[in-house]
């Protein structure tokens, strides 16, 4: 692995009344990679990208440490610390890529004022940066492209330039958020795949946030698998898809590789419903539901391992990789 360019640590995020929503999150990106946040819906993906970014609602306490660019914050309770961050060396790039643009403003001089009004570039510097931008994206025409409305643009251009202008700054780090199945699947497919060249060829890192483990697998080199706010796998995405060691990893994988739930195909999906802030399972929180479970998993909560970039959460671990039919 290189160098790490993001860092967390022992994360954990509370509710006022002390309802922990994520624990213990521990986790790297390194420059010029992705890692893929997966898990079921409320499992802690979004609070957590979001925490990482200083990003959380104000009601909500962190604590932890995270470490970007060759600093480290140690609690979270200054989220300003890092929030001044947006825009220049980190980026977030938001579900509806519409709602990235001021619907009052041509897209242009949005894509060039980003930049410009934070003083990270000059207007020349800027232009020919959006310009740049554009044209690898694939929008050609940018001289037209840019005099239009945000309400002009077709849903494949408007993901593209919200992409364009999350870039603008040349950010270190960038989380996206990952569009529901509701979204076109080509259009995050190939947001996906230019992500992918752009951090690879500038150094960026990604942290994706996704419910898709068949796009996660296809476009991220590491993966932190997420259940009810803890961590219960991570590590290279070859080493973590050819052999699942944690059974919910395993179940996900014989899930047709998506945590979503289309309405016309039919998958197995995992019996039994993800448990609630304030209603973790005692123990293990997965082993309500785990095929593998022995009476002591509800007792003792299995502490993430980590061996070489690899970790699990399991007391009954799979070491040979196999998956399991439910
Ligand atoms: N401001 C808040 N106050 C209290 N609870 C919250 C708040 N924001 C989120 N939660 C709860 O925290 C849990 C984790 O939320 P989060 O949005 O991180 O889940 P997620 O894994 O991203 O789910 P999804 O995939 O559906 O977006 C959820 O149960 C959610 O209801």
């Amino acid at each position: 692995m290189t160098s790490p360019a993001l860092q967390v640590q022992d994360l954990e995020i509370v509710t006022p009344n002390g309802t922990r929503l994520v624990s213990g999150m521990t986790f790297e990106v390194s420059a010029g990679h992705l890692l893929g946040l997966l898990g079921e819906t409320g499992a802690g993906k979004t609070l957590t990208a979001r925490a990482v970014l200083g990003l959380l609602p104000r009601t909500l306490r962190a604590s932890g440490k995270v470490s970007f660019d060759g600093r480290t914050w140690h609690a979270l309770d200054h989220p300003e610390e890092v929030t001044h961050l947006l825009g220049t060396s980190t980026g977030l790039m938001l579900q509806n890529p519409a709602a990235a643009f001021d619907p009052m403003h041509r897209v242009g001089r949005q894509l060039i004022e980003s930049v410009v009004h934070k003083r990270l570039m000059t207007r020349r510097e800027a232009t020919y940066r959006a310009r740049e931008l554009c044209e690898y994206l694939g929008l050609s025409d940018t001289d037209e492209l840019f005099q239009l409305y945000p309400h002009e643009l077709s849903g494949g251009m408007a993901q593209r330039l919200a992409l364009a202008l999350t870039l603008m700054p040349r950010p270190k780090l960038i989380v996206v958020d990952e569009p529901t199945s509701a979204l076109d699947a080509n259009l995050r497919v190939e947001a996906l795949r230019l992500l992918r060249s752009i951090a690879e060829e500038s150094g960026m890192a990604a942290l994706l946030v996704s419910h898709d483990l068949g796009l996660v697998s296809r476009y991220c080199d590491s993966i932190a698998i997420v259940y009810a706010g803890r961590l219960v796998e991570y590590g290279s995405m070859t080493a973590v898809i050819s052999a699942p060691t944690h059974p919910y990893t395993a179940t996900l994988l014989n899930c047709g590789l998506t945590l979503d739930r289309p309405s016309r195909i039919r998958l197995p999906v995992i019996a039994g419903e993800p448990p609630s802030p304030g209603n973790w399972p005692s123990g293990c929180s997965f082993h309500p539901r785990c095929p593998d479970a022995q009476d002591h998993c509800g007792d003792e909560r299995p502490l993430l391992t980590n061996d070489h970039d690899r970790g699990y959460a399991c007391h009954h671990p799979r070491r040979e990789g196999r998956t399991c039919e439910i």
